[in-house]
This record gives structure tokens, C-alpha cells and sequence, in this order.
């Protein structure tokens, strides 16, 4: 029997507020986090995702991260999705056991192993014992354009099948025939979340049960109910909500993710800094500039604003 993980809607990866000498800014991070769940409508939060630049944060800031995470989710009754990633297989056991300890974290989210390419026979050994040792419910993060790793729709499957796999977020940059054959037949308690910002309405109208998308750092609101209307099949607002969200990914993910969002978000005085990590480079301001005018007020937003 699977654990039961509900993961239907959005989950919002956050990203994580620095001041402008690059320190943590916990302040803002709970805000955000506040902001999500309530205002926004989000469903659930993830931490340390890719957009939190998690390769950049020390171990105690990533005790902060998540320990400011688990707390507005426990204060909106929220489920929290935390991201482990690693090429080292025990390695990422040892990290799912001592998350499972804290009790408070509903799914781990971890990708395919990066870099090694151990192939799809190695990468369901990695998750199968993951899955046996680990201790925590896991969304495989299927994304072979960042771990050089694909999987196929059968390892997908299997996948599906492992006792612990909960879902999957689904980022192979395509809609294919691959993915009409993952969502044409729904392997029961396994979840198909998009994490492809981008390409969001037609994987939902294809069957996606929610996202996993930087993009609804912005406009949280908005990403929540595009899932919501393809969910209850509004077809027309679905679309024409989907084509507008569309060309705001697109210009938040012009450059390196997080780097135009976080500046967007400074932009908005919703965090301190737009600072980023290297090896991420601050967005250039024209990218910042197109981003924010598709952030503040899109036609369809207007539309509903009018007709409220
Ligand atoms: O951090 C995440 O989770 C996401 N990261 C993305 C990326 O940087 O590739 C895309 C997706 O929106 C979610």
C-alpha cells in the first residue's frame, strides 16, 4: 500500500532570499512561504529545489530553509515536498533518514542521479533503494536536460510501482509520445506533476495532476488556478490563462533559473536583494524589466478583474 502523499495543485519551490553580501535572509523566506500558502493558493511548498539554489547552501542553512518551510506548512495544513539530490546513492539514504526523523516532511523530491549516468537499469537501483532504506514517500525528479540522465516511459512505470514512489515531477522539456503514454494510464498513487514551466496547460489538459513550478514565485495565484481550471475541464480560461502564463516562464527563465525570478521579486520589494550564487550571475536588467511588466498585470488577470 502506498502512503498517501495528495499531490494535486501547485507546489511552489521557493527560492532562497540572500541580503546583498549574500547571507540568508530568514525574514524574507517566511514571508514568501506565508505568502504562497495563503495569497496564493499554493498547495504545498518544496525546499531546497533547484530554484532555492540548494547546491550553494551550507548544511545549517538548509536546516533553516526547511526548518522555515515545515513551519508555514504546518500552519496552513500544508504538505511539504523537500529536495535531496545526489550522485551517491548511500549518500542520499543517510540524507532521507535524517529528514524522515524531523517528522514534518510529506515527500522528498529527488532527481534521477545527476552526472554519473548510471543508466536506467542503475537510476531504478538507486531509487529502489532509496525507496527500501530511506524512510520517506519520493517524487522522482525526472529531468535529463540538468542530470544527464533520461528514463523512459517503462522505467517510469517501475518506477510508479516502487512501494515509496508517490509521483513524479515530469521536466523532459517535451510533450511527446512518451508523456501522452505516461498520462494516457495513470499508474494509481503515483503522480504526474509538471516542472516544466513553460509547457504547463497542455501537460494539465494532457492529465498532469498539479506542478512544481519557480514560475508561481510569481504570480502564485494565477499558477494555482490554471491547475484548477484544467482540473475542472474550463477548456476556454484554461487556455487563454495557459498561453499568457506561458510567455511570463518564458521570460523568467531567460536567464539561468533563479536569477530573473529573484529579480523580479526584488523588484516587487518582496525580497531584500536580487543577489544569486555563483556560479549563478545576477540577471541583466532587461531581462528583469521584461519579466516584471508580464508579472504585474497580464490581460487575463485585467480581464477577471473587470468581470469581478
Ligand atoms: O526548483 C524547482 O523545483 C524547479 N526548478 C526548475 C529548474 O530550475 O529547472 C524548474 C521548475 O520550475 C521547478
Amino acid at each position: 500500500m502506498k502512503p498517501e502523499a495528495n499531490l494535486t495543485g501547485l507546489f511552489v519551490p521557493l527560492v532562497t532570499p540572500f541580503t546583498d553580501d549574500l547571507r540568508l535572509s530568514p525574514d524574507a523566506l517566511v514571508r514568501l512561504a506565508d505568502e504562497a500558502l495563503s495569497a496564493g493558493g499554493a498547495r504545498g511548498l518544496v525546499a531546497l529545489g533547484t530554484t532555492a539554489e540548494a547546491a550553494t547552501l551550507t548544511a545549517e542553512e538548509k536546516r533553516a530553509v526547511v526548518r522555515i518551510c515545515s513551519a508555514a506548512c504546518r500552519a496552513h495544513g500544508a504538505p511539504l515536498i523537500v529536495g535531496v539530490g545526489t550522485n551517491d546513492t548511500a549518500a542520499a539514504v543517510t540524507l532521507l533518514q535524517e529528514l524522515a526523523q524531523r517528522g514534518d516532511v510529506t515527500a522528498a523530491l529527488v532527481p534521477t542521479p545527476p552526472y554519473t549516468r548510471p543508466g536506467e537499469a542503475g537510476t531504478l537501483a538507486h531509487f529502489t533503494a532509496l525507496a527500501e532504506h530511506g524512510g520517506l514517500p519520493l517524487v522522482v525528479y525526472d529531468i535529463p536536460y540538468r542530470t544527464g540522465q533520461p528514463v523512459g516511459t517503462s522505467t517510469l512505470r517501475a518506477l510508479g510501482h516502487l512501494p515509496e514512489v508517490v509521483g513524479v515531477k515530469y521536466a523532459t522539456g517535451a510533450i511527446d509520445a512518451a508523456a501522452m503514454e505516461l498520462l494516457g494510464s495513470p499508474t494509481p498513487g503515483f503522480a504526474v506533476l509538471g516542472g516544466d514551466d513553460a509547457v504547463i496547460s497542455p501537460l494539465l489538459a494532457a492529465g498532469a495532476r498539479g506542478g512544481i513550478l519557480a514560475s508561481a514565485n510569481v504570480r502564485t495565484a494565477d499558477y494555482a488556478e490554471l491547475i484548477s481550471l484544467w482540473r475542472r475541464d474550463a477548456a476556454g480560461p484554461a487556455r487563454r490563462l495557459g498561453a499568457e502564463l506561458a510567455r511570463l516562464s518564458a521570460a523568467l527563465f531567460a536567464e539561468p533559473n533563479p536569477a530573473v525570478i529573484k529579480g523580479v521579486l526584488h523588484a516587487q520589494g518582496r525580497i531584500p536583494s536580487p543577489a544569486v550564487r555563483l556560479p549563478l550571475l545576477a540577471a541583466s536588467a532587461d531581462s528583469v524589466r521584461r519579466a516584471a511588466d508580464l508579472a504585474t498585470a497580464g490581460p487575463h488577470r485585467a480581464h477577471r478583474e473587470i468581470a469581478a
